[in-house]
């Protein structure tokens, strides 16, 4: 109990006392009550004043004894009771006095409502100094109950949110999920969350939820929205811009061939130019400054290069009609990139006639943007691990080399290598082969084409096969553990030879192989080596630039965000779901994820069928997710040793999707989002038989 709540200078009475000794006892005090105790010590319960009147306006005699006046089953209060639990039993009770008594029952004090009165005058005071702080400090500022009861709140809150924040406080976590995932994630954990730069109306803002605990008991969430500054003054781009912008004038005055340098902002705003990168541009300084690099410069390159922090070395690239070179570095504070510095050689370079470059220009792009559907800006994650995969996969994209990307079922494996492509800027189609969905006789077909009449159900005048198809593209042989060893080999002479003869020929046919190839697999291929299931020289050819994604349960940190980018997908689609519940949202964080983000994506779209209220609660997850404690997690791992032959978790994964679909093969393709034939290979590799 806090300190002076107690009032230990009480007297007790015993039971056999007389109505005189309660008066005079109760002239010592301004206590209204009297604890009773027995001849042990132990309260047998309590006089009060007003009995004590009442007896004696009732003609008893003074010398009579109190048992038959006393309150037998009277509200005791405990030493840990805090102010407002007593506040609360006062109220409650219709009481203004309590004996506090100890784990033995004794009385150790009296607690009147003066005393809490006192008390709760001295919380005022200190929380009215406590306020005046909080509306000094330039922070909004608001506590919440467990049942989203506001409890304070001050002026620059209610300028964030500009709108009337009433009692209830839910109306604002509604408009603002963001802010409502947090409070709500507080309450569940218990523990401190917050996030960077969430935009309210017109503010940016550092958002901190911290758990408020009484006496050790958790009793409210304080919400601390700091108004996060404008870009220029948390970082110092500004004093960048002031070194550079010297350097510049000097390099100026006395270099005319001088490079294009310009400096940008992390947003790609063109903060500081030199003379040659106005006349790049046949602008002026006050036309450039201000505008968006990505605007002067529309390519898709760059603009990764500069979303992921790698620096460009040498981008062959065309400005207007100026061929130029593009090189770029990231300037950081500490881990933060605060801009980019921009070196455009041209001076000295070809320039080439309009006509002639606009064509393909706007055709390159046109291709990009329909041969993909994906960029490194889809891949969602701000784990350490897989920011490092998107920068590898950024390097190889600027590569010739073939690129293997390993990783379980539903990584991203496929978004990777549409994320290269793009990057890649190649002018030429995205082409996937899936090599285990595709029968190994068509699959032969399907990579070097056919001619006329080569066999049955063969198209009329053949058909071109995807090397050919995917010249100056990208060629994304997925499954590659699954190919066939004939197969293989004839793989390996299109990469080493750059020839093949389609189906049913005797032509060879010569290609220049300028395609970039991406290969990819869940299977542990070094163990196919081994085993003689996959070619080693391959295995080398393609194992060139290896990229390894990690798998979904090995970066919980980005499952938070994955959740918000799926659920804004499936509002996309036409669903109006406006998030999960905090005990799913926890659950969905606990879960293993054996089918890493396919197998979320599944389970929010299933969610997002089940709900009616928009918020996909626990009872809309899967069981095996739900009923988490059931299971370790390593009921979702294969047995496994280096040399396993199942890829981790696939097999769980395929028994419990069938399970899901109750048997249903065409459903559970679907859940799984691979074709039947992948289902019923997958089925027989691992011998799963539907009873
Ligand atoms: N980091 C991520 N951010 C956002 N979406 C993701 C991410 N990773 C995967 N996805 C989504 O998850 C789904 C599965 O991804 P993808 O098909 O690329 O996986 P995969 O590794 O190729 O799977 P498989 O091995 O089963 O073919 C896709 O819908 C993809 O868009």
């Amino acid at each position: 109990m806090e300190e002076a709540i107690t009032k230990s200078d009480f007297e007790s009475l015993l039971i056999t006392n007389s109505l005189n000794t309660a008066l005079k006892t109760f002239a010592k005090t301004a206590n209204g009550i009297i604890p009773i105790i027995n001849n042990d010590g132990y309260l047998e319960g309590i006089l009060t004043k007003n009995r004590v009147i009442q007896a004696l306006a009732n003609d008893n005699q003074l010398d009579q004894p109190i048992q038959p006046f006393i309150n037998t089953n009277p509200i005791c209060l405990s030493p840990e009771s805090t102010s407002s639990e007593i506040r609360f039993l006062f109220l409650k009770h219709s009481i203004s006095h309590a004996p506090v008594v100890n784990s033995q029952n004794q009385p150790i004090g009296v607690i009147s409502t003066p005393h809490i009165l006192k008390r709760w005058q001295k919380r005022f005071e200190s929380l009215q100094s406590q306020l005046k702080v909080i509306d000094k400090i330039d922070a909004g500022f608001v506590t919440v109950n467990e049942q989203m009861k506001m409890i304070a709140v001050n002026p620059i809150a209610r300028g964030i949110f500009q709108t009337d924040i009433s009692y209830d406080f839910s109306h604002i976590t509604e408009r603002y999920p963001t802010i409502g995932q947090l409070i709500k994630d507080t309450i569940y954990y218990k523990k401190e969350f917050s996030k960077q730069r969430i935009k309210v109306n017109e503010f940016s803002l550092l958002i901190q939820c911290i758990p408020l605990f009484e006496k050790n008991k958790f009793n409210s969430v304080m919400l601390l929205m700091k108004k996060l500054p404008t870009e220029e003054k948390y970082t110092h781009i500004s004093n960048w811009n002031e070194k550079l912008r010297t350097a510049l004038e000097v390099t100026d005055e006395i270099d005319p061939f001088a490079d294009a340098i310009t400096l940008v902002n992390k947003e790609g705003v063109v903060k500081v130019v030199n003379k040659s990168f106005c006349n790049l541009f046949s602008s002026s300084e006050e036309e450039i400054i201000g505008e968006s690099i990505f605007d002067k410069i529309p390519d898709l390159n760059i603009q990764e290069a500069f979303n992921l922090g790698v620096p460009l070395k040498g981008l062959n690239r065309l400005i207007g009609t100026q061929k130029s070179l593009i090189y770029s570095n990231p300037i950081k504070d500490g881990n933060q990139i605060i801009g980019t510095i921009f070196k455009i050689i041209y001076k000295g370079l070809e320039k080439i006639q309009s006509d002639v470059v606009k064509a393909p220009l706007l055709q390159k792009k046109e291709q990009n943007i329909s041969g993909t559907k994906y960029s490194f800006n889809d891949i969602i994650g701000k784990s350490t691990s897989i920011k490092e995969v998107k920068k590898e996969a950024f390097v190889s994209s600027q590569s010739r080399s073939t690129v293997l990307i390993l990783g379980e079922n539903g990584t991203g494996k496929e978004l990777f290598a549409h994320g290269i492509h793009v990057a890649s800027s190649r002018s030429g189609p995205f082409i996937k082969v899936n090599c285990a969905a595709i029968p190994d006789e068509l699959l032969e077909a399907e990579f070097f084409g056919y001619e006329d009449g080569a066999f049955t159900g063969a198209k009329r005048g053949g058909k071109k096969g995807k090397f050919e198809l995917a010249q100056q593209g990208t060629l994304f042989l997925d499954e590659i553990g699954d190919m066939s060893l004939s197969l293989q080999s004839k793989l390996l002479r299109v990469l080493q030879e750059k020839e093949f003869e389609p189906v049913g020929s005797n032509r060879t046919i010569q290609i220049q192989m300028n395609s970039k190839i991406i290969t990819a697999t869940n299977q542990n291929i070094k163990y196919l080596v081994k085993t003689g299931r996959f070619r080693e020289d391959l295995y080398y050819r393609i194992n060139v630039f290896p990229l390894n994604i990690p798998p979904l349960r090995e970066r919980k940190e980005d499952i938070p965000l994955i959740i918000d980018f799926l659920i804004e997908r499936l509002n996309h689609e036409g669903f109006s779901l406006k998030g999960v519940t905090s005990e799913s949202h926890a659950s969905l964080i606990e879960y293993n994820w054996p089918g890493n983000v396919r197998e979320l994506q599944n389970v929010l779209e299933r969610g997002a069928n089940l709900t009616t209220d928009g918020y996909i609660d626990i009872g809309h997850l899967p069981n095996d997710i739900r009923n988490l404690e059931k299971h370790s997690h390593h009921d979702y791992l294969v047995s496994h040793d280096d040399y396993r032959t199942d890829t981790r978790g696939e097999k769980e994964l395929i028994i419990n999707i069938l399970h899901q679909a109750q048997g249903n093969k065409v459903k559970a393709s679907k859940m799984l989002g691979r074709s039947r034939t992948w289902l019923y290979k997958k089925m027989d590799k691992y011998n799963i038989i539907l009873d």
